[in-house]
């Protein structure tokens, strides 16, 4: 069956029947040799809905639209257009339409359970749950505030209030601290292949994309725009680049690639640090070092990659035994992008880090997705800091602490001045949806 991407833009009051259709001149059957159905006030956007289950023929979905376009009316639905009037009643709130929009972009299984977790409406419930204890902390407040003075409310609810507000106060602030897991998850884990020249990275950005991606040469300073590939591992989305090699490059154009692979790995979540096999000291306190050369701290997660192993002869075995011990090594092994000796080690130590930096989408508590969410929530922690300063001074600025922290928290699913985002979250949906 086939949902046709139109809206009504007077909907029906009552769910359309046969008659109702034919009077409006749909000869359906005739077009589509397809079946009718109505949807009552319980439908996704929560209002009534005419479905159209046709046959899903190029020739008969024209035929269908050009019937359709006919009828004063009726036009075609913008982008996100159902998704954005079921916000409007209420049917979802932001995040989860949020969710949705990420279920449909998901690329990957991991980024799909995410999303479907987030559509379920899991965050915003656990949002609103944050809202609805800062609206008791500020009922109480209130309550004392207007209260205390004919000694009906009592002093301990003052204490009360504060211990709500703390422990919300680290919840929030936990949640923030997650790593980014789940905005890594949602927009991929950009990880950058890094090391001196010729080492093999070009070929291994090929090795792991499965196609030559990336120009590889003997020729030392190959590479000098950054090569980007998006990659599936184990379930986790990676955006892997390949960058030119580090080394005081004369020629101003490599100097610039040079420039340009410093930049990516300023900003990478995940480096894999490319080093030739045959050129490294064999035991690891010598192997740190170098690799500290190349990465110097605060350096981000890294997986060492010994490559050309199938140069190695007796040197090999000390090799093995350094990356074997890992310590004071981060996840170490040797690989051959010639034979493809050590892919498989590599592409497990590649999705263990995955995992780490994204989590399990469906374990404890739903993650952040968006910078949009940090951004309100950072707010909402402020405010909520700002009252344990104002409390003992002045109880009804304190109050108003408490108030705009719960207005961030309803900016984000949407409970409070939505309109300003709505057309970015909507804008990116698909036709129909
Ligand atoms: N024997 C052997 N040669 C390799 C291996 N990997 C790459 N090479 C060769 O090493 C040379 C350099 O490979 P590239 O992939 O271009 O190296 P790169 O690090 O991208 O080089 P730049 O972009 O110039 O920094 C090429 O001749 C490759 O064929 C390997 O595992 N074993
Ligand atoms: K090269
Ligand atoms: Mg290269």
């Amino acid at each position: 069956s086939w949902r046709w991407g139109g809206s009504l833009l007077s909907p029906p009051k009552a769910p359309v029947g046969w008659k109702q259709a034919c009077a409006w001149g749909w000869d359906v059957p005739a077009l589509a040799g397809g079946e009718l159905t109505a949807v009552g006030p319980r439908s996704f956007t929560g209002e009534d809905c005419a479905e159209l289950h046709v046959h899903g023929g190029p020739a008969v979905l024209s035929g269908v639209l050009r019937a359709l376009g006919r009828l004063p009316g009726l036009r075609p639905a913008e982008p996100g257009e159902f998704t954005r009037r079921a916000f409007r009643r209420g049917k979802l709130d932001l995040t989860a339409a949020e969710g949705l929009g990420d279920l449909i972009r998901a690329e990957t299984e991991a980024q799909r359970r995410q999303a479907l977790r987030q559509m379920d409406g899991e965050l915003g419930r656990l949002y609103q749950r944050w809202s609805k204890t800062l609206t008791r902390a500020l009922a109480h407040l209130e309550a004392y505030i207007d209260f205390s003075e004919d000694d009906n409310v009592e002093e301990e609810v003052l204490s009360q209030v504060d211990a709500i507000v703390r422990a919300l106060e680290q919840e929030i602030g936990a949640h923030l601290q997650d790593g980014r897991r789940g905005e890594l998850l949602r927009g991929g884990v950009h990880a950058v292949i890094a090391g001196p020249p010729n080492v093999g990275k070009s070929s291994l950005l090929n090795l792991l994309c499965q196609r030559p991606a990336a120009i590889v040469s003997p020729v030392a300073g190959t590479t000098r725009d950054v090569v980007e590939v998006a990659l599936n591992v184990g379930g986790y989305p990676l955006v892997l680049s390949d960058t030119a090699g580090l080394r005081d490059a004369t020629d101003p154009v490599e100097q610039e690639g040079v420039s340009r692979a410093r930049d990516r790995l300023q900003h990478a979540d995940l480096v894999l640090a490319v080093l030739d096999a045959a050129a490294v000291p064999t035991e690891p306190a010598g192997l740190g070092a170098a690799l500290g050369s190349l990465l110097p701290p605060p350096a981000p997660p890294c997986i060492l990659v010994l490559n050309k192993a199938d140069l190695l002869r007796e040197e090999g075995g000390a090799l093995r035994d350094a990356c074997a011990r890992g310590d004071p090594l981060p996840p170490t092994t040797l690989l051959s992008c010639k034979t493809g000796e050590g892919l498989d080690h590599l592409l497990e130590l590649l999705a263990r880090q995955l995992a780490r930096l994204c989590g399990d989408p469906l374990a404890g508590s739903p993650s952040l997705t968006q910078s949009r969410h940090s951004l309100h929530l950072g707010d909402c922690a402020a405010a909520l800091a700002r009252y344990g300063r104002e409390r003992r001074r002045d109880l009804g600025l304190a109050a108003e602490r408490l108030r705009l922290a719960r207005r961030h928290l309803g900016r984000i699913t949407g409970h409070v001045g939505a309109e300003d985002v709505l057309d970015i979250i909507f804008r990116d949906f698909c036709i129909g949806k």
